[in-house]
């Protein structure tokens, strides 16, 4: 578990991190959201001892890391996937990490084996693809097999099966129980992977939920409405309060709304309908005015589990 609380943190006149509080479960993977800047990384890196708060606290299991005996064993992370020394072998490279952590040799074959590089195990990782030494990475993050795990921005350029890979394999890392937190600028790529999402702007909490919700909530439920009749049908729509604009010259498209609602108001009316759609509007376009506009925005309740400190419900106006 990754407890956050009041977390801040300022360079100078930035406040990269602004009183964040948010905790993450075992058991599932969450996505740690935000647009390029808006603070994902220095958290990661406060959380990880990297980095000194300005104020708050983050704790892994309860404790802050440096107070860890043995932190590999407790948590593991892939922050950049190239900073392997380029002239070592991968097995070279995981062997002398193991042994500046007091953890068995016999472990490197064995996380080798788990992301699937046993058969490049021997050659220089300098030579490694992005998708090499991302899977590298997440060997080293495993040779303590850590309970918690974070990885910041994994699948940033890789191609679509390098991207599947790694969703697979932290869905499995959550299914066997462990934490698992995963940064990320894209929404519809996270949505995919995480059951759980902390969404950032600029360094404060936007929203703490369950991806199903936050998805739900980001994307606009219209419907198009194509009618022979559509000036009276469009006149009845906004006399009920609906928001209404036009869609080509015989269709409007009918804001937070649904089929139902614009069926019902139609057949009161006796309107012809050609059409009657529900439409989703774009995720991303959604996300990105949610996390850099001014936005009021307000999350559900977090799933069952233990009791924690963190708020319940957010409203948060910047
Ligand atoms: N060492 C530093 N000195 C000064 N400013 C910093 C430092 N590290 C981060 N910042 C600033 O803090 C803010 C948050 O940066 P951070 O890298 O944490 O964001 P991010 O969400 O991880 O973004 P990205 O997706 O681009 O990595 C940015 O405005 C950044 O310029």
């Amino acid at each position: 578990m990754i407890t956050v609380e009041h977390l801040t943190k300022s360079y100078g006149a930035t406040r990269a991190v602004d009183d964040l509080t948010f905790t993450i479960r075992p058991g599932a993977v969450t996505g740690f959201l935000g647009p390029n800047g808006a603070g994902k990384s220095t958290t990661m890196r406060m959380i990880l001892g990297l980095d000194r708060p300005t104020a708050g606290t983050a704790l892994i299991g309860g404790k802050r890391y440096a107070e860890l005996k043995q932190p590999l064993r407790e948590v593991g992370a892939l922050l950049d996937a190239k900073w392997v020394h380029p002239n070592r072998s991968a097995r070279a490279h995981l062997r002398w990490m193991a042994a500046s952590n007091r953890i068995p040799r016999s472990r490197v074959d064995e996380v080798l084996a788990l992301v699937g590089l046993s058969d490049v195990a021997g050659k220089r990782a300098g030579g490694f693809s992005l998708g090499m030494s991302q899977r590298l990475g997440i060997a080293g993050a495993l040779l303590g097999d850590p309970g918690v795990l974070l990885f910041d921005e994994p699948v940033n350029g890789l191609d679509p099966e390098g991207i599947v890979w790694i969703r697979t394999f932290m869905q499995r890392l959550a299914a066997e129980g462990r934490t698992v937190l995963v940064s990320s600028h894209l929404l519809t790529e996270m949505a995919l992977t995480a059951e759980h999402l902390v969404v950032i702007g600029r360094g404060r909490l936007i929203s703490e939920s369950t991806t199903q919700h936050f998805v739900e909530s980001a994307s606009e439920n219209t419907v198009r409405v194509r009618s022979p009749q559509l000036a009276a049908l469009r006149a009845g729509l906004v006399q009920h309060g609906l928001t209404v604009r036009d869609d080509g010259p015989d269709a409007v498209v009918v804001s937070s709304s649904s089929t139902e609602q614009v069926g019902d108001l139609a057949a009161a009316q006796g309107a012809v309908l050609h059409e009657l759609s529900a439409q989703r509007g774009s995720l991303e376009e959604a996300f990105m005015q949610l996390t850099s506009g001014d936005v009021q925005y307000s999350t559900t309740p977090p799933p069952p589990g233990p009791p924690v400190a963190a708020p319940t419900t957010q409203e948060v106006t910047r």
